[in-house]
């Protein structure tokens, strides 16, 4: 479900929700995308959450649709979740709430005196925890744990700039990844679903952990393998796996505490991460702005001029130049023009005077013929 707040970011007057069958958007959160068939109409698709692997992102840049997510909207909800699971992990909450529970007669408050002795836990303060994964949601929680007196060692070769400053200088840094498996009394996991992460922690992973280590997995499916983790509680390797992502391979495991995928639920992320989605849609579909894509280019550019036109395209040689000439042999003036690329896809936008419809169908066309063109919009101001 999407926060309401998000939805209201789209005036009544100029959009309409869930009425068409052929969407010029999609404002998703965690649908399997692989499955639906979104057609090129639909020109970007908005995800109100940080991960995006159950959207096609090949097949949405072939057909020239920008999909967008929500950096750091939920990273504090999972932070929080993080430290919760920590405690259970180490102290018999639940099952001394369980136990508090049952008691009756009139001395109950001596019994609990009596029974506590069954449910003493350990500490987090002074044990090492391992990071995998030092952005948004890694960062925070590498605070976290550093504030509750735990050591820390991170684990992130590809660290963006921005993260790594939000990292405090007393957070060691390991090059590799067996050297955290090795060291730590906890492991945890932050870091997208891609194919080179599909299967990061398996057996010989859990071969290197240290023994007794408790592994946690708020990531995503199959970036830990399940069959490595039962093998890995089975021999005493690993203590205890808490993970978001559910299996029947976990059904009656007391070793093994899952969650329903609530990571990043709570009332604010919900809020924060569907108002940042609209917001990034609707600024993107008024202006042909791109900011927080993950298959295009961040491109801005002030909307100035009465006409917009925004190009994708192949990122080959000598496309400006082709869209250029075009304009320049209908006699367009270019007002300004900015052109960036990622990857295999660019991205031009062109500010111009007014132009007839007629004109503008014409234009459309022209640019449109050039083999390499994918999509072409024209926005008024
Ligand atoms: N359980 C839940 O409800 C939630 C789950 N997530 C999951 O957590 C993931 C991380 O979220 P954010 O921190 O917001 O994303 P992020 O993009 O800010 O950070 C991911 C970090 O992982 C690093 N990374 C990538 N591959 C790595 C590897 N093999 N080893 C070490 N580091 C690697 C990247 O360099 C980046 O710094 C998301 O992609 C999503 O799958 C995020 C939010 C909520
Ligand atoms: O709560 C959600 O919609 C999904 C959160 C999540 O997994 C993410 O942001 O990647």
């Amino acid at each position: 479900m999407i926060a309401q707040e998000g939805l209201n970011v789209f005036p009544k007057e100029t959009y309409k929700l869930n009425e068409t069958d052929k969407p010029d958007a999609l404002l998703i959160r965690s649908q399997d995308m692989h499955k639906t068939h979104f057609g090129t109409s639909v020109l970007a698709i908005a995800r109100a959450g940080a991960g995006v692997n159950n959207i096609p992102l090949i097949e949405a840049s072939s057909n020239g649709t920008v999909v967008f997510n929500t950096p750091g909207s939920n990273a504090n909800a999972v932070k929080e979740l993080i430290v919760a699971m920590l405690l259970i992990s180490t102290r018999p909450i639940f099952s001394s709430i369980t136990w508090a529970k049952k008691l009756n007669g009139a001395d109950v408050s001596l019994q609990t005196e009596k029974g506590k002795n069954h449910f003493a836990g350990t500490e987090l303060k002074g044990k090492t925890i391992g990071v995998i994964g030092l952005g948004a949601v890694g960062s925070r929680v590498a605070r976290a744990a550093s504030d509750l007196g735990m050591h820390v060692i991170g684990y992130d070769p590809y660290i963006s700039v921005e993260h790594a400053w939000r990292l405090s200088n007393d957070i060691p840094r390991a090059g590799e990844l067996a050297d955290v498996l090795r060291s730590s009394d906890y492991v945890t996991v932050h870091i997208p679903y891609t194919e080179e992460n599909k299967d990061l922690i398996s057996e010989e992973e859990l071969q290197q952990i240290k023994k007794g280590a408790i592994l946690l997995n708020y990531s995503r499916w199959g970036i830990v393998n399940e069959n490595a983790v039962i093998k890995a509680l089975d021999s005493g390797k690993l203590k205890k796996y808490l993970t978001d992502f559910s299996s029947n391979k976990f059904i009656d495991r007391d070793d093994v505490i899952v969650t329903p995928h609530i990571g990043g639920t709570t009332i604010e992320a919900e809020v924060c991460g569907a108002k940042m989605a609209a917001q990034t849609l609707r600024k993107y579909l008024e202006t042909g702005n791109i900011v927080n894509s993950v298959n295009f280019p961040t491109v801005e550019m002030d909307f100035i001029s009465e006409l917009r036109i925004t190009l994708i395209h192949q990122n080959v040689p000598n496309m400006v130049g082709r869209i250029t000439t075009i304009l320049a042999n209908d006699e367009i003036n270019i007002d300004n023009m900015i052109n960036r690329s990622r990857d295999k896809i660019a991205y031009t936008m062109i500010d111009t005077a007014a132009i007839s419809e007629d004109k503008l169908d014409e234009l459309r066309q022209e640019l449109l013929a050039i083999p390499e063109v994918i999509r072409v919009r024209t926005l008024n101001k």
